[in-house]
């Protein structure tokens, strides 16, 4: 059953002529991890601002469960691409004050729970420093921490790995899978990434967009068992087929707005 609901969304920024986000729909069922791939500027992370009920729609209507999103909920949880920890409180601190301020847990509960949480992400031992003591792949250890510390049902995820390097990418994409079946009781999962294989791994259904403005131009089913292992998956022939469809999906769009850009200009 559909739990997110975009319908015909328009969005145009203030002093914008053309809309980043034009006429997008798009629904998500609950338990879903549904990943969003296109190039750069075609509205993903704008779709991220209007699901977080952080940005309005100049059009059209957004729903979770039914109900209009108008503003940011607890019911919402969003990681953006630069950690944004607060970098005053340590790892534990950051992730206790989310579980104080959501209402999750108070007091000694709250820091036994971020404790319990710093181990899941495999950061007991730096639960005392702060986010700048941190390297950059530990920081979005404690960021997903933090967001999944608020147990919310919808998890929105801007680029959350865009900043780390390949190898602590795949240990934070195999720890994102285990907090989103956390405990059999999957969360519902609305992730933007650059990367089709990322995409491919760790989604149900991919969502690929394209630029000028921001729609989808295909979804597409994600057909492989979980769990997934990579070492077999990048083998599969159904793989290859389905990245070079995305792929060329991409590919195809940025090559007409290249002609249009270059036949405006004469060349
Ligand atoms: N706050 C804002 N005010 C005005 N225009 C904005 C704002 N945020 C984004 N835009 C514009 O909206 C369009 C879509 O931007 P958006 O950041 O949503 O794209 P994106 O697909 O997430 O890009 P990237 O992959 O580079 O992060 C761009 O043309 C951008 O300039």
């Amino acid at each position: 059953m559909a739990l997110l609901k975009l319908e015909s969304i328009s969005l145009t920024y203030p002093g914008d002529e053309c809309p980043a986000v034009a006429n997008l729909s798009l629904s998500i069922d609950q338990g879903e991890f549904l990943a969003v791939v296109g190039p750069s500027g075609c509205g993903k992370s704008s779709t991220i601002g209007l699901l977080a009920g952080l940005t309005a729609a100049t059009s059209g209507r957004i729903t979770l469960q039914d109900r209009p999103i108008l503003a940011p909920g607890p019911d919402r949880a969003v990681v953006f691409q630069d950690y944004s920890l607060f970098p005053w409180m340590t790892a534990l601190d950051n992730i206790s004050f989310a579980l104080r301020e959501s209402g999750r847990s108070k007091g000694k509960p709250a820091e036994e729970k971020a404790k319990k949480l710093l181990e899941l992400v495999g950061l007991s031992s730096y639960s005392h420093k702060y986010p700048g003591e941190l390297s950059g792949g530990m920081r979005q250890r404690v960021a997903i921490a933090r967001a999944f510390a608020l147990d919310a049902p919808v998890y929105l995820l801007d680029e959350p790995f865009g900043a780390v390097d390949a190898k602590n990418r795949v240990s934070l994409q195999d720890l994102l899978l285990k907090l989103w079946t956390g405990d059999g009781n999957k969360k519902t999962v609305f992730l933007v990434t650059h990367d089709i294989d990322e995409a491919l791994y760790l989604a149900d259904r991919i969502a690929v967009f394209t630029p000028g403005p921001g729609r989808v131009v295909k979804t597409v089913e994600v057909p492989f068992p979980r769990p997934r292992r990579r070492f077999f998956l990048v083998k599969d022939p159904r793989y290859i087929e389905l990245r070079n469809e995305i792929l060329s999906l991409l590919q195809q769009e940025i090559l007409e707005e290249l002609q249009q850009v270059e036949g405006g200009a004469g060349i």
